[in-house]
């Protein structure tokens, strides 16, 4: 038994803060801004989790108005939600994920989200596919406002 998810996600750019994509710190000028530690792909990743599993979204779990949440460790949360889907029997099938982002240049950080995320979905690395791609200078994501990132999720039946 297979079920799929997808999740969607866009934070803001902001003065003073970490760069944090997939678990992994990244060094830039500026970071994102969240009411958590604003890890955008993290995020995408928790959404496309609670998607496949029928569960909302990560807002209706972890609400931003919670003190609780705030400066959150996505890694945090999105272990939480996998707990919830491991236990409904399901494990990971494979996610792939996009980050639209015109700067900075992914690639050199694209393997350590991948084990990263892997890790934490207690899944192999070759079951996780994290890509990037600029909005060649295009709309929010061009002109340096944000980032988005999205993904897709396939849980099978453990
Ligand atoms: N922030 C980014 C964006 C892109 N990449 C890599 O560059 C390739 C070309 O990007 P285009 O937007 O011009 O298609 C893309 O396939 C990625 O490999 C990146 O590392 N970081
Ligand atoms: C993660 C949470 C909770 O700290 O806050 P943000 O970092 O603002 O992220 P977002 O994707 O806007 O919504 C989910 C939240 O409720």
């Amino acid at each position: 038994m297979f079920r799929i998810g997808q999740g969607f996600d866009v934070h803001e750019f902001a003065e003073g803060r970490p760069l944090i994509l997939g678990g992994i710190t990244i060094p830039h000028e500026r970071g994102l801004l969240g009411h958590s530690d604003a890890d955008v792909l993290l995020h995408t990743v928790t959404d496309a989790a609670l998607g496949a599993i029928g569960e909302g979204d990560i807002g209706r779990h972890f609400p931003d108005t919670d003190p609780e949440w705030k400066d959150a460790d996505s890694a945090k949360l999105l272990s939480y939600i996998w707990k919830m889907v491991e236990e409904r029997g399901y494990k990971l099938g494979n996610v792939d994920c996009t980050i639209m982002a015109q700067r900075p240049k992914m690639a050199p950080y694209i393997e350590p989200m991948r084990n990263r995320i892997a890790e934490l979905l207690n899944a192999d690395s070759s079951q996780v596919n994290v890509k990037a791609t600029t909005t060649e200078k295009l709309g929010f994501v061009g002109r340096e406002e944000g980032i988005a990132s999205m993904a897709t999720i396939l849980l099978v039946k453990a």
